[in-house]
């Protein structure tokens, strides 16, 4: 029962979006009073390898660090999940200063950033490509970030950073962690959405945590100096 903002109200695209049918477009602004509790919905359940981790890369809108997603060693289950999805990629949405930057909010609040773990249907389709167009394709967790304490599972990735700073870097990383940056209450919430960016395909279904993380003004500003315009 969370309304959907409408594809035209998205906050980051300017002008018309045609986006076909689009009905349940993410993100959206999530009104606590208007959630309701499952008490029988499971846990969500994470595995995740870090030998899994591949390389981490910068596409021009964010950077990405991508995952070995032909086995099923970095999966996320349970919750409202009928069968595992397997880690793909993970990234982050931010703001040029530190009240704007988060794609979600909760009741009107915006916080600094959004940490997008992105999974695809393997039980379903046989590639991330495919199960980006298609129903029940993806799982993206979302997990908001707030300035606070210095997170130092953050800081290997803060340090890899300069060596992404320009558009189509990448730089091989070859064991990281996602698990360090989910906050330790298991509380979240759940809807059927979209991709927040194009194609916004309406494949997504989206797990909130409830709870932020933490990090500290030096681990933001690190952010903040990745994609200087290309030289
Ligand atoms: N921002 S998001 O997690 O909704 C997302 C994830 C993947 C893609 B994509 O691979 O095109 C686009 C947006
Ligand atoms: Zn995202």
């Amino acid at each position: 029962s969370l309304q959907h903002k409408d594809a035209n109200l998205h906050p980051l695209w300017k002008g018309p979006l045609d986006v076909p049918g689009g009905s349940r477009q993410s993100p959206i602004n999530i009104r606590v009073r208007d959630s309701v509790f499952h008490p029988n919905l499971a846990p969500i359940s994470t595995q995740y390898d870090p030998n899994t981790c591949l390389h981490i890369w910068n596409n021009g809108y964010s950077f990405l660090v991508e995952y070995d997603d032909c086995t099923n060693k970095s999966v996320v289950s349970g919750g409202p999940l009928e069968n595992p999805f397997r880690l793909k990629q993970f990234h982050f949405h931010w703001g040029v200063n530190n009240d704007w930057g988060s794609e979600h909010t909760v009741d009107s609040k915006v916080f600094p950033a959004e940490l997008h773990l992105v999974h695809w249907n393997c039980t379903k389709y046989r590639t991330f490509e495919e199960a980006v167009m298609e129903d029940n394709g993806l799982v993206v967790i979302g997990v908001f970030l707030k300035l606070g304490r210095r997170n130092e599972k953050l800081q290997k990735l803060v340090d890899i950073l300069p060596s992404v700073r320009y558009k189509d870097a990448l730089t091989e990383f070859n064991y990281f962690d996602p698990s360090g940056l989910l906050p330790a209450c298991s509380d979240y919430w759940t809807y059927s959405g979209s991709l927040t960016t194009p194609p916004l395909t309406e494949s997504v279904t989206w797990i909130i945590m409830k709870k932020p993380i933490e990090v500290d003004h030096s681990q933001v500003i690190l952010v903040h100096q990745v994609f200087v315009t290309d030289l």
